[in-house]
């Protein structure tokens, strides 16, 4: 499945106990020896929410939260028959978020999850070694969100692993560089940490209407426009939460035998 592009292997382990998370996502991630993916991401028992959420990146590193992994989550748990409700609640490293699901005909064709507040918000100046002036901003997991004047000079490739693991950040980072390309309306492009670029970041959608705001750039609802697709950022002013809306999409059903 995928949420704008962003794509992971969904398991649904009260059928089939993974083992060894962190080595199948490496496996599993592979482009030409697995099966291909941004990473893994388990559908679990829990005991104070509807459902579990663990997620691995594509190195094997398990995530706090995933923005875009939770909508699908959100997708599959309906779809197959694991709950009847629309409004679900899921347990993640980063605490409990609440998915609406916006059903058609049985299908779930998009998802607002409440991605609770910003958990801190900072400025970082970089100096000569990087022409820089990001902001720093967790959603559970950590991002530094950095404007630019034109989101085509950056060299993704090139920056993104160098900020990921910048010694400022001893937990590394997720790294999105945005451009202001309308009024709330803000291009967005992903290094993510433990996974390199990916079509779309849920947290990082969230992180970089956060930083919007607070750099006077955006007002508090904005839409995000990354390589794979959209998401809408709402910062609620009143109880501080972020609210993301967005797409959630199964691409293919599959088995993979393994030890
Ligand atoms: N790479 C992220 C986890 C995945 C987040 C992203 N795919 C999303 O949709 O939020 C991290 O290590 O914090």
């Amino acid at each position: 499945m995928h949420g704008a592009g962003n794509d992971y292997i969904y398991v649904d382990t009260f059928r089939y106990p993974i083992a060894n998370p962190e080595e199948k996502a490496i496996e599993w991630s592979k482009f030409h020896t697995g099966i291909g993916s941004d990473g893994l991401i388990l559908i679990g028992y829990s005991n104070k929410a509807d459902f579990n959420m663990r997620i691995f990146n594509a190195d094997g590193s398990e995530a706090m939260m995933c923005g875009n992994g939770s909508r699908c989550v959100g997708k599959y748990v309906y779809e197959y028959g694991l709950t009847e409700k629309t409004e679900i609640t899921l347990e993640t490293l980063s605490g409990i978020k609440t998915l609406k699901l916006q059903v058609d005909k049985g299908i779930v064709i998009a998802v607002t999850v409440d991605m609770g507040s910003p958990v801190s918000t900072g400025s970082v100046l970089f100096g000569d070694e990087f022409p820089y002036q990001s902001t720093q901003v967790s959603m559970g997991n950590p991002h530094l969100v950095t404007f630019v004047e034109d989101i085509n000079q950056i060299d993704l490739p090139e920056i993104g692993p160098k900020l990921e693991h910048y010694p400022l950040f001893p937990d590394r980072t997720n790294v999105e560089f945005a451009q202001i390309i309308g009024k709330d309306k803000i291009r967005m492009r992903v290094w993510e940490r433990g996974s390199g670029i990916t079509q779309a970041c849920g947290t990082g959608a969230c992180a970089t209407a956060v930083a919007a705001v607070i750099n006077g750039l955006a007002s508090r609802k904005s839409e995000i426009i990354m390589d794979g697709g959209a998401v809408t950022i709402e910062w609620d002013e009143v109880t501080e939460h972020v609210l993301m809306t967005g797409p959630a999409t199964k691409v293919f059903d599959g088995e993979i035998t393994f030890s």
